[in-house]
């Protein structure tokens, strides 16, 4: 693969850039509303949620704290294995704090469902979540998200954070790759 021509192994735009930041502009206002007075804890999931943790927060007026965690349940393939891993925990202490998970994509729904129920466990106030992306016809287990961008169809999306092999994160949209991509 030429790592300099990304445009060659995509096969079609799913979300401009244009229409992610105006869902994030969107899903910010609902969240400065629902959390205004409230000491906020922003839980980034690396490595995917980077950029949707960068350009929600930007578009807050709250002045909230940001910690992040590393979980891996996908390796280098394009399905979840179902098995979550911690690879970093988080550095904050969530005894009483209002958390706001921040995701990139649910999926099969399997990484956040294990992350609340973790997160739940350490005595917060209340932990909710916002996902830029969701697959409703792709979930194994439902997730309670307050805060949702778009619902996708049930396709392998890379762009705007999220990977194929670790490659396309900094796409700043959001597509589909082209079969030869995968080897097809
Ligand atoms: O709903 P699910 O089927 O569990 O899939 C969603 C999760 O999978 C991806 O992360 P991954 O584990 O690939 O790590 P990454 O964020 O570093 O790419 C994505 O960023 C979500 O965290
Ligand atoms: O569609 C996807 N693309 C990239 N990473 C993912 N992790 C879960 N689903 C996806
Ligand atoms: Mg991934």
């Amino acid at each position: 693969m030429d790592a300099h021509d990304m445009g060659k192994d995509l096969e079609k735009v799913l979300l401009t850039q244009e229409q992610i930041e105006d869902r994030l502009t969107e899903m910010a206002a609902q969240v400065d509303a629902d959390y205004a007075g409230k000491d906020l804890l922003l839980v980034g999931v690396l490595r995917g949620a980077v950029m949707v943790m960068a350009d929600l927060s930007r578009r807050l007026h709250l002045p909230v704290q940001m910690d992040w965690m590393a979980v891996s349940s996908y390796g280098s393939g394009t399905k979840s294995s179902g098995v979550v891993r911690i690879l970093k925990d988080l550095d904050t202490d969530l005894h009483g704090r209002d958390v706001l998970i921040v995701e990139d994509i649910i999926d099969s729904g399997l990484t956040l469902s294990w992350l609340l129920s973790n997160l739940r466990s350490r005595g917060p106030a209340s932990v909710e979540i916002a996902a830029l992306l969701r697959k409703p016809e792709a979930a194994k287990v439902p997730v309670d998200v307050r805060y949702v961008g778009f619902d996708i169809p049930t396709e392998f999306v890379v762009g705007y954070g999220l990977d194929y092999a670790e490659r396309y994160r900094n796409l700043p949209f959001v597509g589909t790759l082209a079969p030869h991509v995968y080897g097809g």
